[in-house]
């Protein structure tokens, strides 16, 4: 499907209405129904499945999937949530239907505040390992995706949030100075894991990424275009808009080729973790569970509480 007409399709919504949505097999991905299906019966473009956590519509003419966080207040990402979304990216990754994805926020303002805070605190030694390979799944996952994966950054995203963004091959921002990105987790008194550093440098470099990791920093969005820490920035009621065209764009080329490249450009650095993986774990643990760290989430956790009072 040429670009001009998936956006015109996909809209603002950047949903294919159903009424004006081709049928699927316009994508010229087989034969046309058989003449013996019984006439009336729906040919079923888009299918869609939700979780508590996040809503998923594959629009199967386009090949497009768009995919919400819908976990108020922020998006935070639990265990529950980031299983949801694995298992999400899982169903979509084995769906022959799907070329590509668009993730999104289904909340104002916020796309997402990062990894559930609560998570690491308090918890037992099982559960911050369970966790922790958790965040470590959906990563390998998103980052190592064959799909075509756009983030329409519709709000604030630090740090887990931030690295949701950064797995992708894409990212669009709302051009909202109030909206910020970045991997801050030098300012909760925490250390972002080489995965997270390597994913970082790819995007933005050494250097920015350097000073940016030690300070702990949250980028206004046009700041963050200025690093390349986002491709691009546009009027928040054009962004699913402009994903939708981007998408087009990606998908007009052969999927082997474009997967094949992008394998060969992150298979060093998902490798790495691949073989580190159970030490890894064993390094967050040690680390998480240090009484001076559990003070710091504490202490941070409690100064949002008090930013809002
Ligand atoms: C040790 C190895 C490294 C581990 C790597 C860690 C990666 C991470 O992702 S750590 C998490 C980093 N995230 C943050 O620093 C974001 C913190 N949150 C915020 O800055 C803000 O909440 C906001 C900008 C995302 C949204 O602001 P606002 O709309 O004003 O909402 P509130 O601040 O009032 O928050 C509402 C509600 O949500 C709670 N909350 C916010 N973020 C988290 C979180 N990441 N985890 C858990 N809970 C979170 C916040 O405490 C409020 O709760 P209530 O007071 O109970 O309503």
């Amino acid at each position: 499907m040429a670009a001009a007409t998936l956006v015109r399709r996909l809209g603002r919504s950047g949903v294919l209405p159903l009424c004006c949505r081709p049928p699927a097999w316009d994508r010229a991905r087989g034969p046309p129904p058989s003449p013996l299906q019984p006439p009336g019966l729906p040919l079923a473009p888009c299918r869609s499945f939700s979780n508590n956590k996040i809503q998923v519509e594959l629009d199967e003419s386009s090949g497009v999937a768009m995919m919400k966080f819908k976990s108020p207040p922020v998006n935070s990402l639990s265990l529950e949530f980031l299983t949801e979304f694995s298992i999400s990216l899982e169903k979509l990754e084995n769906d022959r239907a799907c070329r590509g994805v668009i993730i999104t926020s289904a909340l104002p303002k916020i796309f997402s505040s990062g990894l559930d805070i609560t998570e690491m605190c308090g918890k037992s030694v099982e559960h911050y390992s369970e966790f922790w390979r958790a965040v470590q799944e959906l990563w390998l996952r998103l980052y190592g995706s064959n799909l075509v994966t756009v983030a329409a950054v519709n709000g604030s995203s630090p740090a887990g949030g931030c690295l949701v963004a950064l797995s992708c091959d894409y990212r669009i921002m709302a051009d909202n100075p109030k909206f910020s990105i970045g991997l801050n987790e030098a300012q909760l008194g925490i250390v972002a894991p080489f995965w997270f550093k390597d994913t970082f440098v790819n995007i933005v470099g050494h250097r920015i990424a350097e000073r940016s990791l030690q300070l702990g920093s949250l980028h206004p969005a046009p700041e963050a275009h200025r690093l390349g820490l986002v491709d691009e920035l546009v009027p928040e009621e054009k962004l699913m808009e402009k994903a939708a065209a981007v998408m087009a764009q990606w998908l007009a080329l052969p999927d082997h080729a474009r997967q094949l490249t992008k394998t060969m450009m992150r298979k060093a650095v998902l490798d790495r973790l691949v073989a580190h993986r159970e030490e890894d774990i064993k390094n967050f643990i040690t680390f998480i569970s240090k009484e001076s760290i559990q003070k710091s989430l504490r202490m941070y956790m409690e100064m949002l509480k008090k930013k809002k009072s």
